[in-house]
């Protein structure tokens, strides 16, 4: 995914508080990727639907990152996503888990590294982004 995405830094997001990302998916996405954890190369989540990309077709993949080495990936069943959908994602988490709360589907991914606070937001890809929302 080309650079120039949004990038929030200095961030103290606390287990149990909401991340909320408002926008647009581009009427030709390949795919978009919303990014949390401590900084580009430490990833609680990283949270990736395919539209067609990296051979995946309508794939959601989550992964990890630990100092700049990726995890294992998880790649979710459903793909509630079409082309041009303005859509919410909101993401929480706890010290076991985060959360993900999209339209019409819900589900938790492993907080491997047992982060402690979200310090970093990062929207790639084919993403309008609209509003973000911490709550
Ligand atoms: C079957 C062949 C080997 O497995 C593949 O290996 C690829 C490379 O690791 C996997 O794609 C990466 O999967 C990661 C999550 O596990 C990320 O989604 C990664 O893209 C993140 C990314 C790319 N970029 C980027 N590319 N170009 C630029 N400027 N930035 N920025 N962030 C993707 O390139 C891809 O998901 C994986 N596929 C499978 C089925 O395992």
């Amino acid at each position: 995914y080309p650079s120039g995405g949004l990038v929030v830094t200095q961030l103290d997001i606390q287990p149990g508080e909401c991340i909320k990302v408002k926008g647009k998916i581009l009427p030709d996405a390949k795919g978009f990727a919303v990014n949390v954890g401590k900084d580009s190369s430490t990833l609680m989540l990283h949270f990736n639907p395919r539209f067609n990309c990296h051979g995946d077709v309508n794939t959601i993949v989550c992964n990890s990152k630990d100092d700049g080495t990726w995890g294992q990936e998880d790649r979710i069943a459903d793909f509630p996503f079409q082309h041009g959908d303005k859509i919410e994602i909101c993401i929480s988490f706890s010290e076991t888990e985060a959360t993900v709360k999209l339209p019409e589907l819900e589900f938790q991914f492993p907080n491997r590294l047992g982060m402690e606070k979200i310090q970093y937001l990062a929207v790639e890809g084919d993403f309008k982004v609209k509003a973000i929302k911490f709550s």
